[in-house]
C-alpha cells in the first residue's frame, strides 16, 4: 500500500498505540545475509540520526507518514505474499510501538530489524542487522542533502551515532546478526576495524569476520558504479563480506522497492 503521501492524518498519535508508517511494500531483501529473498518492508518514519547519505529522506530529514496501527499493520502485511518481513525507517526503534509490532508479528513471520545500533529491544528478532554508523557519515553544510541546513545535527548525529551497549545487546538479542557498515571509501577501513574490535571487547557472542559487511555508499545505480567495486575490493582484502545493493541495481531509486 503506498502511504508515503497519505499526510492528511493528524502529526501526532493522541491515542499512543500507532507507529508512523512511511511505506509499507513487498520487494526482494536488498541488502546483506538475506539478500535475494522476498520480503515485505514496514518503513516507519522519523529518526534519532541525520546521515547525510540517508537514502530514506523522508523519514529522516523531512519525515512524511500515515499513522496506522499496529493491528493494521499486520492485516496489510497479512495480504501480502512473503515470509519475510523487514521493519525499517527512519529508525524504527525509536518508536515503542515497533516492539507492539514484531510481538504481533513474530508467530508468523522471520523478522529481520534494520536498525542504526543506537537503541535496544526486547521484542522477538530473527535477523539484527545492525548498520552503526561511522564518522564519514555525520552532516556538514557541504554535505547535507540539498537545501537542507544541518544546524544542530552535525554535533547531535556525531554525539550520538555510536553506543556500545546498545551495539553489545542488539548483537547478543536476536537468533542472528549481521554488523553492515555503509562505506564511503578506504578512510573508513580504520574505524571499522577499531569499532568491530570495541564491540567484540564487550559482547559475550562471537563475531566472526563473515558478519561483519561492507556495504557501497549509493543512493542511485550511476552511485553504485562508482563505489561497489572499491569496497568490493576492500571486503576481500580485509577478509569481511560485502553486500551488494539489489534493490538499487535492479529498480533504481525509485519508491517502494
Ligand atoms: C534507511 S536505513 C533505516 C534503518 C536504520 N536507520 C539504519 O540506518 O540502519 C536502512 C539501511 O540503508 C542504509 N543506507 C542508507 N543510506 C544509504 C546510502 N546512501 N548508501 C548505502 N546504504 C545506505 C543504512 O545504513 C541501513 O543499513
Ligand atoms: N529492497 C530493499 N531492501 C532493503 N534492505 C534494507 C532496506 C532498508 O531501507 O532498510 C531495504 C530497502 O529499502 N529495499
Ligand atoms: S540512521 Fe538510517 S534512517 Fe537515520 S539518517 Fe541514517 S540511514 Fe537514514
Ligand atoms: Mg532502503
Amino acid at each position: 500500500m503506498p502511504v508515503s503521501d497519505s499526510v492528511s492524518r493528524p502529526d501526532s498519535d493522541a491515542d499512543g498505540d500507532r507507529l508512523p508508517v512511511n511505506e509499507l511494500f513487498a520487494s526482494l531483501q536488498g541488502e546483506g545475509k538475506l539478500a535475494g529473498v522476498p520480503s515485505t518492508f514496514v518503513r516507519t518514519s522519523g529518526c534519532n540520526l541525520r546521515c547525510w547519505f540517508c537514502d530514506s529522506y523522508h523519514t529522516s530529514w523531512e519525515p512524511t507518514h500515515a499513522w496506522m496501527t499496529v493491528e493494521d499493520i499486520v492485516a496489510e502485511v497479512g495480504e501480502l505474499a512473503p515470509s519475510h518481513v523487514v521493519v525499517t525507517g527512519g529508525e524504527p526503534l525509536i518508536h515503542e510501538e515497533t516492539n507492539a509490532l514484531l510481538s504481533e508479528l513474530a508467530d508468523d513471520y522471520h523478522l529481520t530489524v534494520e536498525t542504526n545500533g543506537t537503541l535496544e529491544t526486547d521484542a522477538p528478532v530473527d535477523l539484527a542487522s545492525i548498520s552503526p554508523k561511522l564518522a564519514s557519515s555525520t552532516p556538514t553544510p557541504e554535505n547535507a542533502p540539498e537545501g537542507t541546513d544541518p544546524g544542530v545535527w552535525t554535533d547531535k548525529h556525531e554525539a550520538d551515532r555510536i553506543d556500545l551497549e546498545s551495539l553489545s545487546s542488539l548483537v547478543e538479542h536476536a537468533d542472528d546478526f549481521q554488523l553492515k557498515f555503509v562505506v564511503t571509501g578506504r578512510d573508513d577501513m580504520p574505524e571499522i576495524e577499531a569499532l568491530v574490535s570495541e564491540v567484540r571487547g564487550v559482547t559475550a557472542r562471537e563475531i566472526h569476520d563473515t558478519d561483519v559487511l561492507l556495504m557501497p555508499e549509493g543512493q542511485t545505480r550511476d552511485a553504485l558504479e562508482g563505489s561497489r567495486t572499491a569496497v568490493a575490493d576492500l571486503a576481500a582484502e580485509f577478509g569481511y563480506r560485502y553486500t551488494p545493493r539489489l534493490h538499487v541495481d535492479l529498480w533504481n531509486d525509485a519508491p517502494e522497492t
